[in-house]
């Protein structure tokens, strides 16, 4: 097994006096497909967070492929995150001027490590490979404003898997479909992870998609502070 993310008596607070984790030990293998759940505010987003170089943890240890992440420089793991993951957040986080091909495009315009060996054309050519197959081929040229919530969290989706990354950190990224565009969703985003080996951490509050996960975890059972 070859772990993706290997965290060691991790501790964060917000504000000094309180944590809002402490977490001794979690491990993830490549190719894993992780349901992180519990109840809101018991520091889901935080962890999401700090495995993605986002916000900074201070105490224990985190590596994430390898590199520790615990007082690395923000440089060292925005080139990481930037070439070996891709983050769909709550939010999105579309560019709302852009048209969509250009927002799925943005993360390997900017890094191009992410972009592998891939020319512009083949970029095009996978991008549209992959709305395909979450059904938004045909809003390519539509602007991130002028489209659906359901289809902002698919392109979201799409911007993720572009280019291949080692880890796909997702959000809530069904919190805004109905139950039969959630399956759906999940199906797409299953065979796109598996097609490129991409190891999946998928946080939501609906426990009726749990049944697909292959791994669960409760983030109050492996995290000790008492919030
Ligand atoms: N920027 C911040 N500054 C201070 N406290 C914060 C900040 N962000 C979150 N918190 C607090 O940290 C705790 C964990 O928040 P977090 O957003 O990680 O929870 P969550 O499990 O993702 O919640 P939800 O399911 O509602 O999205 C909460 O008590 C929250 O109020």
């Amino acid at each position: 097994m070859n772990p993706i993310i290997k965290l060691k008596n991790l501790k964060y607070s917000y504000k000094k006096e309180k944590n809002i984790l402490d977490i001794s030990d979690f491990t993830v293998n490549e190719g894993e497909k992780i349901f992180l759940y519990g109840p809101s505010g018991c520091g889901k987003t935080t962890l999401l967070s700090i495995l993605a170089g986002i916000i900074p943890a201070k105490e224990g240890s985190l590596k994430i492929f390898g590199t520790e992440f615990i007082g690395a420089k923000n440089s060292l793991k925005d080139s990481i995150r930037g070439s070996q993951m891709g983050y769909i957040f709550q939010m999105f986080n579309l560019i709302p001027y852009l048209n969509v091909l250009d927002n799925i495009l943005l993360p390997c315009k900017l890094n191009f490590k992410r972009r592998e060996d891939m020319d512009k054309k083949s970029l095009i050519i996978k991008c549209k490979e992959i709305s395909k197959a979450l059904n938004i081929d045909n809003i390519l040229t539509k602007k991130a404003n002028e489209i659906s919530v359901g289809q902002q969290q698919r392109v979201a989706a799409a911007r993720a898997l572009l280019g291949s990354p080692k880890l796909i950190i997702a959000d809530e990224p069904t919190s805004s479909l109905d139950s039969d565009a959630r399956e759906l969703f999940l199906e797409n985003l299953f065979s796109q992870c598996e097609a490129q080996k991409t190891t999946l951490i998928f946080v939501s509050h609906d426990k009726s998609l749990m049944k697909f996960f292959p791994r669960h975890i409760a983030l109050p059972d492996i995290n000790r502070a008492k919030l």
